[in-house]
């Protein structure tokens, strides 16, 4: 069994609300995997009948081996949507609670607690009572709690959202610590950022289905490449020198900025022409799609298909 969560055709509805509509996801043993899409897409729902939090109307789930995910929990970690620990307790108390909630005795999960503590820049707050946080150090707490059982499995529900930019950098630290250690991690997110620089795999769901699954390579590949060229003089032959069906941009910034799809030639045809007509050129790169962009492209299709089926 290489599947840390292997999971196929989930289903949930809330009333007339069809809130996850086909979801299929699959995450390798050891793997750091992305979960994203537009608010309301159903990621809320899917982590919460993988973790067997909800009973999924239909479909297949199986975590670390079972489908009954609750008879795996002291395995799992679980940062939930909704933030929220005992405001009368200590940063301490807080994180052992959960500790011993996921089969820790209360005092070796006191020792975990002040270790994360203290390696995380809180080890001066650990007797200090969470209503007195700010919201950013609580869900710190929150987070660490998270990681106090050495989870097989951790499942974060948008954790970097709330986080300045340091925090949110020791929580990349974190989690590339626990893959590491061996654990499996799934996150959701709408920071592209953090899922390009972190991700081994996405699932991208939209309109509560699965509508891409592979790599952030793979998912960029989902639009062409572009080239962006910057010449002395303006270039009305560019459009010549393009394969037919070109579509040529204007690239911001000053002077003659040209952007248009890569040729699936390559550039040297093109290079050759510039070179002949002299153009002086200033500047040419290949620009790779972003995931934000590949990530836009993908949810716009899913969208037109939707808008597709709403008109027949
Ligand atoms: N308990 C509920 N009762 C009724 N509708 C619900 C319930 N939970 C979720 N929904 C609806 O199901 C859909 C999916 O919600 P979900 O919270 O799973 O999305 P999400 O992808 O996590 O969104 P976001 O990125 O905004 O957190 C939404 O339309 C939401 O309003």
């Amino acid at each position: 069994m290489n599947y840390a969560i292997e999971a196929e055709a989930l289903s949930k509805r809330f009333g007339e609300k069809q809130a996850v509509a086909g979801v299929d996801l699959s995450v390798p043993k050891g793997a750091i995997y992305g979960f994203l899409g537009q608010n309301g897409a159903g990621k809320t729902t899917t982590l919460r009948m993988l973790l067997g939090i909800l009973e999924p109307d239909g479909g297949t789930r199986r975590l670390l081996g079972s489908d009954r995910p609750l008879s795996v929990a002291a395995r799992v970690g679980y940062l939930p949507e909704e933030r929220g620990l005992y405001p009368a307790m200590t940063a301490r108390e807080a994180i052992a609670y959960v500790g011993a909630l996921r089969g820790m005795k209360l005092g070796e999960a006191r020792v975990r607690a002040d270790e994360l503590l203290a390696a995380h820049g809180l080890g001066h707050e650990a007797n200090a009572r969470i209503r007195t946080f700010s919201k950013g150090m609580a869900q710190k707490v929150q987070l660490l709690a998270t990681f106090v059982n050495r989870p097989d499995l951790i499942v974060l529900d948008e954790p970097f959202s709330g986080l300045d930019p340091v925090n949110q950098q020791d929580l990349e630290n974190m989690i590339r610590a626990e893959r590491a250690r061996g654990a499996t991690i799934l996150f959701s997110t709408h920071v592209m950022a953090h899922a390009e620089r972190m991700c081994d795999g996405l699932v991208i769901i939209a309109h509560g289905r699965t509508r891409f699954s592979g790599s952030v390579d793979e998912a960029r590949a989902h639009l062409p490449s572009r080239v962006v060229l910057v010449t002395e003089h303006p270039l009305s032959e560019l459009q010549a020198m393009l394969p037919p069906g070109s579509t040529v941009d204007i690239a911001p910034g000053p002077g003659n900025r040209y952007r248009f799809p890569l040729p699936p030639g390559g550039i040297e045809p093109l290079l050759a022409c510039l070179l002949e007509t002299g153009s002086g050129i200033r500047d040419m790169h290949i620009e790779r799609p972003t995931l934000h962009d590949a990530f836009v492209a993908i949810v716009g299709e899913a969208d037109a298909r939707v808008e597709t089926r709403e008109a027949a």
